[in-house]
């Protein structure tokens, strides 16, 4: 497979949500053929035949070439991309429905962010799983909310990839004149990244919620990132990865950005809200629910201490109130930065 920056590709996103919408959008406006697979009906019409989806993009014109389907088969069918964008949660179920109707010479990349739930597999370990070898897979991630890339504001991002062919065509199908998309080899890297962020946010927007100041947001993002860090080192991915897009990146973002459903979980929590409440009020995935358990026992096996990681987890579990989880952390042990033997 040559990378040829200028072929029109045929491509098909699965997963009708806000990112699988605007990832579409963007792919079509760049000329590409898409098909859109959803698995709800009325947001596939709506879609289809007037150009919007009401539900999670409310408002956003989406171009007239894209096409959306709730039937896989159809998608599928003359794909010579596909690109799944569904929640962690339904990774596998759709990976395992998309093995036999992927066309043979079809790619997959993936812009989903997370592990498998339960077995905390890397979202690469299920794909290599599910389709076997010789396909060319590749992980799309970065800092990216779905609204501004439909809105068409200025982004960048990353594609990582065993195969550099591969994650160049990925690149070259997402990459325009308001898109910047890059390419790497680091998958383990970056989908941890993608998948720790979420947590952190969740810690920056409880701070934030409990009105602890800019200080103790920055010095969380700061601690997160050393986290992010250390846990990259023992699952064997590369520091420059987590230094780049795909974690300092998206990590910046995420903490930061209101738009984030992960930041604003901490923040209904920070105020006093359930996680029942809050995930309702959200009305949308939220990732880090699922992924603190994940990044925990990834860190257990590992032998890697996460307090801010594992704060969040406690809290979300309700074992600890944002108070006491505020309280355990400020009574840590005092440390070095950067410990040479974790950063050796
Ligand atoms: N939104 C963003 O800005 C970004 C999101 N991401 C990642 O993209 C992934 C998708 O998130 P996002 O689009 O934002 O989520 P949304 O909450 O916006 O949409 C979720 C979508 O997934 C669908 N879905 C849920 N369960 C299943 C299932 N079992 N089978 C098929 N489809 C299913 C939903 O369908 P239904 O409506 O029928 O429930 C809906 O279309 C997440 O991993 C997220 O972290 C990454 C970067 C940016
Ligand atoms: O991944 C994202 C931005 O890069 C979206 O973040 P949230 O899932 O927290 O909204």
């Amino acid at each position: 497979m040559g990378p040829d920056a200028t072929a029109a590709r045929s491509v098909a996103v699965l997963g009708a949500g806000s990112w699988g919408t605007a990832l579409a959008a963007l792919i079509a406006r760049h000329g590409h053929r898409v098909v859109l697979w959803g698995r709800d009906a009325g947001v596939v019409e709506a879609i289809d035949a007037r150009h919007e989806n009401p539900h999670y993009l409310p408002g956003i014109a989406l171009p007239d070439a894209l096409r959306a389907t709730t039937d896989l088969a159809a998608a599928l069918r003359d794909a010579d991309l596909v690109l799944v964008v569904v929640p962690s949660h339904a990774f596998t179920e759709t990976l395992r429905a998309l093995a036999p109707l992927r066309p043979a010479d079809a790619g997959v990349a993936w812009a989903t962010k997370g592990f498998e739930p339960g077995s905390g597999r890397f979202l690469h370990e299920v794909a290599g799983d599910m389709l076997g070898t010789g396909v060319p897979l590749a992980v799309v991630t970065g800092p990216s909310f779905a609204k501004e890339v439909a809105q068409g504001l200025p982004t960048a991002l990353t594609v990582h990839s065993d195969e550099a062919a591969f994650a160049q065509l990925v690149a070259d199908v997402l990459h325009g004149p308001a898109f910047r998309a890059y390419t790497g080899d680091d998958m383990r890297g970056a989908e941890l990244g993608g998948a720790m962020k979420n947590v952190l946010a969740v810690a920056t927007g409880v701070a934030d919620g409990m009105q602890l100041g800019l200080n103790a947001r920055a010095g969380l993002i700061t601690r997160g990132l050393n986290e992010m860090l250390r846990l990259n080192i023992a699952i064997g991915g590369r520091p420059e990865t987590l230094m780049g897009l795909a974690g300092l990146g998206d990590l910046v973002l995420t903490c930061t950005g209101d738009l984030s459903r992960n930041r604003r979980l901490g923040l209904a929590l920070g105020r006093g809200q359930s996680l029942d409440d809050a995930v309702r009020d959200i009305g949308q995935v939220v990732e880090s629910v699922q992924t603190a358990d994940e990044v925990m026992r990834l860190a257990s096996r590992h032998d890697v201490e996460l307090p801010i990681a594992e704060n969040v987890r406690d809290v979300l579990h309700g074992d600890l109130t944002p108070a006491e989880g505020l309280q355990r952390l400020l009574a840590r042990e005092q440390k070095a930065e950067y410990p040479q033997e974790l950063f050796p």
